[in-house]
């Protein structure tokens, strides 16, 4: 589920060790505490420790970041480990995202651009309608964190083609290595813990540009977003109980609060798909436009909102965010523990051999 064919060997996880002295950027402290984490789960397993007392910060931090990875097996955080020192150094040779002020750096199919006080992350993946693949996971989360930090007012996200996004990629269900189901469902339910959280704790206004028909995760995910602006073409698709999974991105919590618990249930439970008005008039939609005039309407709007002073729009988006937070990461905590135990459910997986094998399409 969601990881690389191959299992990391004690070589990889010694070169991605190496890599690391080598990185040309500073990672930052947060991905340094996760890189932290995931060696010393590769090296001693579960966090064995006693917790440090509060005052002792920077303990506690190394501490809480290990003790967060549960029981996450050597092999699993290995991978984990060697998939994200992967990222960085893609990034950090200029393969990947985070993008100077007016400079575009892109990644194989997460493309980065920032101008006019706006940063814009575009799923760059058109042959297969935007669906994620795991370097685009790790690509968003990288250029989120770079996009949170940069001089940009606002965040966008939209999608290259006719669609959004159509989800996860299933054919990375294909890569679990054959008697280790259960590993790559660990591994991926910390791959979504994380992402999850970087839309929960993102710090500026995220806007999604939703510019054609959006799937799964990516329709979960807009009730973490400030605003949502859709083309009248899209549609809200979130079919987990035909795909034998369960709810993501914290919507088991934000859609029922947003829409009411039953119409939650009707496209949460049962997958019921909607029209670009319809998710309007639950809530998850801001604003529908004519899909003829969407991207020059939308753009303008956005250019005007990146205008005003980029401090103010910060501090309004943290108040109006920061009640829910610790709610969200409990919520999305809870999520990616029920995936990960779908992920290796026989209904999980007949939905998935199906899909793969053409006998299935939503
Ligand atoms: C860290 C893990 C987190 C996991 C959490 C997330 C849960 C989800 O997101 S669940 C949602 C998963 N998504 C789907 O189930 C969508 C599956 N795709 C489809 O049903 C159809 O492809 C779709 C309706 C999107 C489009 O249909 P068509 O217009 O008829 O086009 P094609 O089917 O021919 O698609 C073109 C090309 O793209 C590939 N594709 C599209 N979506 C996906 C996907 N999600 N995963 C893998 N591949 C996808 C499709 O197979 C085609 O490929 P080729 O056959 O190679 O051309």
């Amino acid at each position: 589920v969601g990881g690389p064919a191959m299992r990391a060997s004690q070589e990889d996880f010694a070169n991605a060790m190496s890599q690391v002295k080598l990185l040309k950027k500073d990672p930052g402290n947060e991905v340094k505490l996760k890189l932290y984490a995931l060696y010393k789960q590769a090296t001693e397993g579960p966090c064995n420790v006693p917790k440090p007392g509060v005052l002792d910060f920077v303990v506690k931090a190394k501490w809480d970041a290990w003790n967060a990875l549960g029981g996450l097996s050597k092999e699993a955080a290995r991978r984990s480990y060697v998939d994200l020192v992967s990222s960085l150094s893609a990034s950090s040779s200029g393969r990947a995202t985070p993008a100077a002020d007016g400079k575009r750096a892109d990644s194989d199919h997460v493309l980065v651009t920032s101008e006019d006080g706006i940063t814009a992350i575009t799923l760059n993946r058109p042959t297969k309608k935007n669906a994620l693949n795991t370097q685009m996971y790790h690509d968003i989360m990288l250029a989120l964190k770079a996009a949170g930090k940069d001089s940009s007012t606002i965040t966008v996200l939209t999608g290259s083609g006719d669609y959004y996004c159509s989800g996860n990629d299933l054919s990375n269900f294909k890569d679990v290595p054959s008697g280790r189901p259960e590993e790559s469902a660990q591994r991926s339910a910390v791959l979504l813990r994380d992402f999850v959280d970087c839309f929960i704790d993102f710090p500026k206004p995220l806007i999604a540009v939703v510019n054609g028909p959006a799937i799964g995760i990516s329709v979960t995910l807009l009730g973490l977003f400030d605003a949502v602006y859709a083309t009248d073409r899209a549609t809200f698709h979130t079919p987990f109980s035909h795909l034998g999974q369960s709810p993501e991105g914290c919507s088991s919590y934000v859609f029922p609060k947003m829409m009411g618990p039953s119409k939650a249930a009707e496209m949460l439970i049962f997958g019921k798909k909607l029209t670009a008005q319809e998710a309007f008039a639950q809530g998850l939609v801001t604003e529908v436009f004519p899909d003829s005039t969407f991207q020059k309407e939308v753009w303008a709007r956005l250019k005007a909102y990146a205008k005003l002073p980029p401090n103010s729009v910060r501090i309004s988006k943290q108040l109006l965010r920061s009640q829910e937070k610790e709610r969200l990461h409990a919520v999305n905590a809870e999520e990616s523990r029920a995936l990960q135990e779908r992920w290796v459910s026989a209904e999980c997986h007949d939905a998935i051999a199906a899909f793969l094998s053409r006998k299935a399409k939503l």
